[in-house]
């Protein structure tokens, strides 16, 4: 084993987990990402309401997990308040990960809308989107947030799909980690 002086180790990235509390699902999940993140990677994490934080901060992060449900096809409102200031952002060399929870079944023609909206915007800024994730497992018609056959980021469906949320999860986050090349816990 080499070991390399304290000055040489990498520092830590700064993930920032930020959230529309638009409805309680988002909110859940974003807990629930922040749980399976920490026991994964140990990496200290912040976790805040989007309103809660000014928009300019969120270019503080190394990468940045947003989180947004889908509100008539459009951004829900506090996610709609901060866009103009999100898109004038420096996001470059950011990674950016979204993740969404929606109702496939009453919207199957706007499911996870936001994401693409947010996705856009994020890639625009200059930065890099992580955490593509698949398709198959939903029944819906049509979604802003699928590129080239695949969910931008993490679709969650707390209304029809509860009990595949925790799964969904945890496959994301081990997904981040080894595509951010996080550091994994032993025994993790
Ligand atoms: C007014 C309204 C509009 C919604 N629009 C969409 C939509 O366009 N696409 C979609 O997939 N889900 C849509 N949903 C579902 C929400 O994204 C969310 O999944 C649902 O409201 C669950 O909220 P809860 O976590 O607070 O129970 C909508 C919900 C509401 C109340």
């Amino acid at each position: 084993m080499t070991l390399l002086p304290a000055r040489s180790l990498p520092a830590a990235p700064r993930v920032g987990i930020f959230y529309s509390a638009a409805c309680k699902g988002t909110g859940a999940a974003a807990h629930d990402l922040a749980d399976a993140l920490f026991s994964l990677t140990g990496l200290s994490l912040t976790l805040a309401e989007l309103t809660c934080t000014a928009p300019a901060d969120l270019a503080h992060y190394d990468a940045l997990l947003l989180g947004c449900p889908t509100c008539g096809g459009e951004l829900p409102p506090d996610w709609a308040a901060a866009f103009p200031a999100f898109q004038e952002l420096d996001l470059a060399g950011r990674a950016v990960g979204l993740f969404g929870c929606d109702d496939q079944r009453a919207s199957p023609r706007t499911f996870q809308d936001a994401l693409g909206i947010l996705a856009e915007a994020a890639q625009v800024s200059g930065a890099r989107l992580v955490g593509s994730t698949a398709v198959a497992g939903y029944d819906f018609s049509d979604s802003r947030a699928v590129f080239r056959g695949r969910f931008i980021g993490l679709a969650l469906d707390p209304a029809t799909q509860p009990d595949l949320s925790g799964d969904r999860v945890r496959r994301w986050v081990a997904g981040l980690a080894h595509e951010l090349g996080w550091p994994i816990r032993l025994g993790a």
